[in-house]
C-alpha cells in the first residue's frame, strides 16, 4: 500500500493526454481560458468543451454538477474566476472571496464526483506574503501576512490549492495547481477602473495619442515591481504542466524577471507613440512592492517563457487597436 507521502512524490512525466478525450476549459472566453483553448486546438484536442457564465454559472452547484455528469470530462483547466486589478480587488473583497470560493468548490467537487483524471487549478502569485523574500519560492506559501488590497482573493486561491492537495491525498487523483504571475494579452479586460495595470496603460496611452493629450496620469508611485507574462505563454505552460508535472506543490509560472511600473509605462508609451508627460497619482495604492517568482521548479520540468515584454506589449497594442471599438463599449 502506498502512503499519502509516496502518492505525493513528483512525477515529471505523467502519461501524455489523449487528444480525443473530452477536455473542459472553465472560463474559455477569458484572457487565460481563450489562450488555453487556442493552445489545445493547436495541439490537436478534438473534443473541447466550454460554457460562458451565462450558459453555466459555476457558482450554481446543481448546474455545475449536472454539467459534469452530462459531459464527464477527462481533463479540466479551471480558468474561470472573478478577476480584476488592484482597485477592483480592494473595492469588492466580499465578491472576490465568495464568488471564487464557490466557483472552485463547485468545480473541484463536481470534477471529483466524476473522477476527472487530470485537472489544473489556476491560482495567482498574490497568494504569497506581501513581503516574501524575492524571488518568491513555492514554499513561501502561508509564511506571512498577505497584501491587504487582495487578501480576500488570495485566501480564496489558497483554499483552492489546499483542496487540490487534499484530493491528491484522499483520492489519489493526480491534480495540480499553477500560480501565474501578472498576465496580459489579447482579450484582456481593458476597463479603466477594473483592469490590471498593463491593459489600463495600453488604453490610457492609446487614448492620449488619439485625443492629442499632453499629460497622462497613472496610479500609485510607479516604483512597485511586477513580473508580466503573455497569456499565450501561460497557456503553453498549462498544457506543459499537465503533461510533465504531477506533484502536490503549486508551481510558479512566470518569466522570473520583473520591472518597475514606471518602466512598463515608458514601454507602453513608446510602443503607442506617445511623447507627452506622465505623472503619478500617489493617492492610489501601490499594492505589493515586489512579487518576482522563483520559476526554477517550472524550469526543471523543461519549460521557459518565450515572449519578451516589449514584443508582448507590441502584440497587445496591435490587438487592442484592432478591437478597440468592441473593447471600449
Ligand atoms: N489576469 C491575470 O493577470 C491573472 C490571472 N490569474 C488567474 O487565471 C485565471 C483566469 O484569469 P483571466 O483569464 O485573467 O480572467 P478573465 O476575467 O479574463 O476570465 C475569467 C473567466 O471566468 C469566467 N467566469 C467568471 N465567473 C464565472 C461564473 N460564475 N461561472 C462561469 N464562468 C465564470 C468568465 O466567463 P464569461 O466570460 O463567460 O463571463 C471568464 O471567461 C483565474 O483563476 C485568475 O485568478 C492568475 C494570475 C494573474
Ligand atoms: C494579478 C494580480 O493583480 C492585482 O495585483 P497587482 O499586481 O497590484 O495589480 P495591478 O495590475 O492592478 O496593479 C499593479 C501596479 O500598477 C499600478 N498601476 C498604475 N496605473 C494603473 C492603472 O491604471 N490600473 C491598474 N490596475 N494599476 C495601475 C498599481 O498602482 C500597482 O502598483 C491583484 O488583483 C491580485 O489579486 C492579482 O492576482
Amino acid at each position: 500500500m502506498t502512503t499519502p507521502d509516496e502518492r505525493d512524490l513528483v512525477r515529471h512525466d505523467p502519461a501524455p493526454l489523449d487528444r480525443d478525450a473530452v477536455f473542459y476549459v472553465a472560463g474559455h472566453r477569458g484572457l487565460v481560458g481563450s489562450a488555453v483553448w487556442r493552445r489545445l486546438e493547436r495541439a490537436g484536442f478534438s473534443r473541447l468543451v466550454g460554457r460562458t457564465s451565462a450558459e453555466l454559472d459555476l457558482t450554481n452547484r446543481d448546474a455545475t454538477f449536472a454539467f459534469f455528469r452530462e459531459h464527464r470530462p477527462r481533463y479540466v483547466v479551471l480558468a474561470a474566476a472573478k478577476v480584476g486589478g488592484i482597485m477592483a480587488n480592494a473595492a469588492y473583497p466580499v465578491d472576490f472571496l465568495s464568488e471564487n470560493v464557490r466557483i472552485q468548490v463547485n468545480v473541484l467537487d463536481a470534477a471529483r464526483a466524476v473522477e476527472v483524471e487530470r485537472l489544473l487549478f489556476l491560482g495567482s502569485s498574490c497568494i504569497y506574503p506581501r513581503l516574501a523574500p524575492q524571488p518568491i519560492t513555492e514554499d513561501a506559501l502561508l509564511t506571512g501576512h498577505l497584501e491587504p488590497t487582495n487578501d480576500a482573493y488570495a485566501i480564496a486561491k489558497i483554499a483552492g490549492i489546499l483542496q487540490v492537495q487534499a484530493v491528491r491525498r484522499q483520492d489519489g487523483l493526480p491534480w495540480i495547481s499553477a500560480m501565474p504571475t501578472n498576465l496580459y494579452g489579447p482579450g484582456d479586460n481593458f476597463s479603466p477602473t477594473g483592469s490590471h495595470v498593463l491593459p489600463a496603460l495600453v488604453r490610457r496611452y492609446d487614448e492620449a495619442v488619439r485625443t492629442g493629450a499632453r499629460e497622462v496620469t497613472n496610479w500609485g508611485s510607479g516604483t512597485p515591481r511586477r513580473e508580466l507574462l503573455h497569456s499565450d505563454d501561460m497557456a503553453d505552460a498549462c498544457l506543459h504542466l499537465l503533461e510533465h508535472y504531477d506533484g502536490p506543490v503549486q508551481v510558479n509560472v512566470g518569466t522570473g524577471e520583473d520591472v518597475t511600473i514606471r518602466e512598463i509605462a515608458e514601454t507602453v508609451a513608446d510602443v503607442v507613440g506617445y511623447d507627452g508627460a506622465t505623472t503619478w497619482d500617489t493617492s492610489m495604492p501601490d499594492g505589493t512592492p515586489q512579487k518576482r517568482l522563483d520559476v526554477s521548479r517550472l524550469r526543471a520540468t523543461g519549460w521557459e517563457a518565450r515572449t519578451g515584454l516589449r514584443e508582448g506589449i507590441e502584440r497587445t497594442v496591435a490587438w487592442y487597436r484592432e478591437h478597440a471599438r468592441e473593447v471600449r463599449r
